[in-house]
């Protein structure tokens, strides 16, 4: 049979899918020619920002190499530009004077960056980020040079600039709108991404125009609009993309911003195909690659005379790739006339959700500092799902978790794991029953999930976890702690304890770090030295989170809230007078009392911390720690007629004794002296319930964006027993949650059961209190140590001189 000829113009990621796609479906029946003017195989362009974070290399990032080419019998011709496609000799030629006929032809020539038409935008060191070569000036660039300028504060802006920083470079990201990823986020979201990414140290100029590159061959910096300059010896410009049509244009094809097509991928042109970036399809050209996978899918049925419905356009969902910051978008996200929008907001710990409604459908979300919601969120902004049969606020909380199930297990087969790819759950779980798969990469081999961002990754592993139950092997599974190291938690904690670690550096230059750390390790790094050797290790207090630093919680505003310790939350006329005398003479401006029975002073000022601290002469409630925060307490047995044990003296000792205790994320704790939980024992990540002979002790419980109900790990006598079952549960939970881990993730992670059976073991337990009794011998109260150690003071509230 004579085999027709199909041409691929443009060697990128959504031409080679459609060819992929074709091949999965009728093997032999092309002679394929592809042309690509790159001179690599088809590799992952997503994946650069990983290349210029440090995640990865080049080399690991292709997706289909040479021998692929050849083993389907492709002809590839790299370093070759089509010029002209001769529609009425059905030839397509190239720029090396090469004619290759063609039976039909696919353009897949991607989008060109969008670069700004300013005075100096062609000196040296002005680059974009589209592909191989942009990456590479980039990684030149930071060799020399130390300050980049990153126009355009979108999703790709972000993420070279996050790059950038990794690679040692000053970064400020300049963008015209006054919030970040206004085309994927709401003010509240857009906000809250800037507060993160300027704790992780990038800048930002707002609202700022820029009008001229400056410099003498090489940049040398910007002017603004408004006169104001910003030096820069390397400028990268993000300012989006537009569709590359330049080919079509010259060959006569109909276009608009892109290459019109119709449902089928068609041009105005017969035989002549368009798919990917380059396309635009009912007005849309799209630039995410799950459309454009979408798009080769029904162009592969198409162009093999395979029944398809034809492609019907794509709502959207991006999640932006940096460390440390979970972000996600979908859908018709903005609020207006037709659509109203629900939202959770825990401005503490930075969570922001929202879904916006179009009367009782879904229609778009925005997640920020939590997106585990995001792929059921998505599935139902898909379906349209009506949401007029369920409490609305119920949609934005995690369903399962509740009832004490994983996330994986409550979604439904279809639910989409892989956005990218478009893989669901139930196709991953067929993968690992029938075909055997029992890692993410083989996953990723069989169903193509996780092959194109990664994103999904985590969610993949669940899927497996939760499918092969008690076959999963977490060992091969491991996940690096962040992009500085390939060594996952368990790894670093092994080697800080086998090698005697005792500095953050030392880690960094035993372990080989591949950069000086970052917002993700430098913390985590500290805590897990403090846990392994608390009396011998360095604390490295510039590797705190700024609250953690300042033993004072930040506001908005750029004042403090100071929280006293209040054991129990059981306070006395000396202290409160020393409170009022304080607020008084500091002019404080706010006083509440917390959810956590303790009195919060807001808007005191950086300078006047440590004397506010002196006058107070109290503790530090660690209202801003990684660490126990409160013990809250009812009244119980000495007031109540209810109860039944002494609610507020067990309360005071559990205070007393974990005070200021260093927890891999903050744990909360509560005493009940009967059932009625007065004191919410049931949502705290440590309850106690009195009831008659002794104490129900809780755990795993939380009452934040995550609710969820705790689960009895105990019935304990006395409250000797129940000190001792605390200290070896949270030693214990020290030891082996990730840092940043709530124990109610953590308890999920690991198992109710588990943690039951290591405590059940009575020599263990002594072992675990011998090392909580061991870190709780060097605390110190923070708020005291400062204010008694002159220079410390000097260097965190330079201004200040205490008498
Ligand atoms: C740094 C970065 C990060 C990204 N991250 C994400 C992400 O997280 N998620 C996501 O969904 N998307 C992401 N994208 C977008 C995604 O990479 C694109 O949507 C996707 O690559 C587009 O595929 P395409 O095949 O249409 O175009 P391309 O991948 O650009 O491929 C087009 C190819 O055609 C070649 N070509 C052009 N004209 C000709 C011609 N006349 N002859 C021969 N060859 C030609 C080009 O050189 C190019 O190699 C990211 C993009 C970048 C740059
Ligand atoms: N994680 C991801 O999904 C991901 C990552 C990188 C890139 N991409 C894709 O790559 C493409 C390019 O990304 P992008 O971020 O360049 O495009 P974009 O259009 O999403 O964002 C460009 C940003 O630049 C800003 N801007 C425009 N003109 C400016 C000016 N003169 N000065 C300062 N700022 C200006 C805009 O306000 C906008 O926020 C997009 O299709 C994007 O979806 C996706
Ligand atoms: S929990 Fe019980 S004992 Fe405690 S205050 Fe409430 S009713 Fe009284
Ligand atoms: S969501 Fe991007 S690879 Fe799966």
């Amino acid at each position: 049979m004579n085999k027709k000829k199909l041409v691929l113009i443009g060697n990128g990621m959504a031409g080679v899918r459609a060819v992929e796609e074709i091949l999965k479906i009728s093997k032999d029946a092309f002679d394929i020619t592809i042309f690509g003017t790159e001179p690599h195989p088809n590799y992952n362009r997503i994946l650069l920002s990983k290349v210029l974070q440090g995640d990865t290399e080049v080399k690991d990032i292709t997706l289909n190499d040479w021998n692929w080419y050849e083993e389907n019998n492709i002809t590839l011709f790299t370093g070759e530009t089509v010029t002209k496609i001769d529609s009425e000799m059905k030839v397509v030629r190239s720029d090396k004077g090469r004619i290759v006929p063609y039976d039909e032809v696919i353009i897949a020539t991607g989008s060109v960056p969008f670069i700004l038409p300013l005075p100096g935008a062609d000196k040296e060191g002005v680059t974009a980020f589209r592909d191989i070569k942009d990456t590479d000036i980039m990684l030149e660039a930071s060799k020399k040079y130390k300050k980049a300028a990153v126009i355009g504060g979108g999703l790709l802006g972000l993420e070279a600039a996050r790059g950038l920083l990794n690679l040692g470079m000053d970064v400020s990201v300049i963008h015209i709108a006054p919030t970040l990823m206004e085309r994927q986020l709401d003010e509240t979201a857009g906000k809250l991404l800037q507060n993160e990414l300027e704790k992780q140290g990038m800048k930002f100029l707002l609202e700022a125009s820029t009008a001229e590159i400056y410099g003498e061959d090489r940049v040398e910096g910007l002017k603004f609009k408004d006169g104001s300059q910003l030096e820069a010896d390397l400028v990268v410009m993000a300012v989006g993309i537009k569709p590359n049509i330049s080919l079509a244009v010259e060959s006569g094809l109909d276009v608009n911003r892109g290459i019109i097509v119709n449902d089928f991928l068609q041009t105005n042109i017969p035989n002549v195909y368009a798919v990917g970036e380059c396309a635009e399809h009912n007005g849309i050209p799209y630039g995410l690659v799950a459309p454009l996978y979408e798009q080769g899918m029904v162009l592969a049925k198409h162009i093999c005379g395979k029944a398809t419905d034809g492609y019907k356009g794509s709502v959207l969902s991006t999640q932006l790739k940096v460390s440390g910051v979970e972000v996600f978008s979908a859908g018709d996200f903005m609020e207006g006339d037709d659509k109203k929008s629900l939202k959770i907001f825990d401005e503490q710990d930075g969570i922001y959700k929202k879904i916006v409604l179009r009367g009782n459908k879904i229609v778009g979300a925005v997640l920020f500092g939590d997106s585990k919601e995001g792929s059921r969120l998505f599935s139902m902004i898909k379906k349209e799902a009506d949401i007029s049969d369920t409490e609305k606020i119920t949609i934005l909380q995690p369903i399962g978790e509740e009832a004490g199930e994983s996330l994986v297990a409550s979604m439904p087969d279809d639910e989409i794991i892989c956005g990218c790819n478009g893989v669901s759950k139930g196709t991953i779980v067929q993968a690992i029953k029938e075909q055997g798969c029992t890692t993410v990469d083989a996953i990723k081999g069989c169903t193509s999930a996780s092959r194109s961002c990664g994103g999904c990754k985590p969610l993949v592993a669940d899927v497996l976890q939760f499918t092969l139950g008690s076959d999963f092997d977490a060992s091969s599974q491991k996940e690096a702690i962040c992009s500085c190291t390939t060594l996952s938690r368990d790894e670093v904690v092994e080697e800080i304890r086998a090698k005697g670690l005792k500095h953050i550096k030392e880690v960094m230059n035993v372990l080989g770090w591949e950069s000086e750390g970052c917002s993700k390790c430098r913390p985590a790094l500290n805590y897990y030295l403090a846990m392994v050797n608390p009396i011998g290790y360095e604390d490295e207090r510039e590797s705190r989170f700024v609250n953690e630093r300042m033993h004072a919680n930040i506001q908005k505003d750029g004042t403090y809230s100071v929280v006293p310790r209040m054991y129990g939350g059981v306070t006395n006329a000396s202290e409160l007078r020393r409170i009022a005398d304080v607020v008084e003479k500091y002019e404080i401006p706010l006083v509440k009392v917390t959810g956590g029975q303790r009195i919060d002073l807001f808007g005191v000022k950086k300078d006047d911390l440590p004397r506010v601290w002196q006058d107070l002469d109290m503790n530090s409630g660690y209202a801003y720690g990684k660490s126990l925060r409160t013990v809250k307490t009812c009244v119980g047995e000495t007031f109540c007629r209810f109860g039944t044990q002494d609610s507020m003296g067990l309360g005071i000792r559990l205070e007393k004794k974990f005070e200021g205790l260093q927890t891999p994320h903050k744990v909360k704790m509560a005493v009940s002296a009967c059932p009625r939980s007065c004191a919410e024992s049931g949502f705290k990540d440590i309850g106690f319930i009195g009831i008659d002979g002794g104490w129900e002790l809780y755990v795993g419980g939380n009452g934040g964006t995550h609710v969820r109900g705790g689960d009895l790990l105990y019935k304990v006598k006395t409250d000797d027993e129940a000190m001792e079952i605390t200290g070896a549960y949270l030693q214990y939970y020290r030891e082996t949650a990730t840092y940043l881990e709530r124990t109610s993730a953590w308890i999920e992670r690991v198992g109710l059961a588990h943690v039951q059976s290591v405590l059940d073991d009575k020599q263990k337990r002594i072992e675990l209190n011998a090392r909580m009794d061991e870190t709780l011998s060097v605390y110190k109260d923070p708020w005291k140590e400062i204010i008694e150690d002159k220079k410390t003071t000097k260097e965190l509230f330079e201004t200040v001189e205490m008498s």
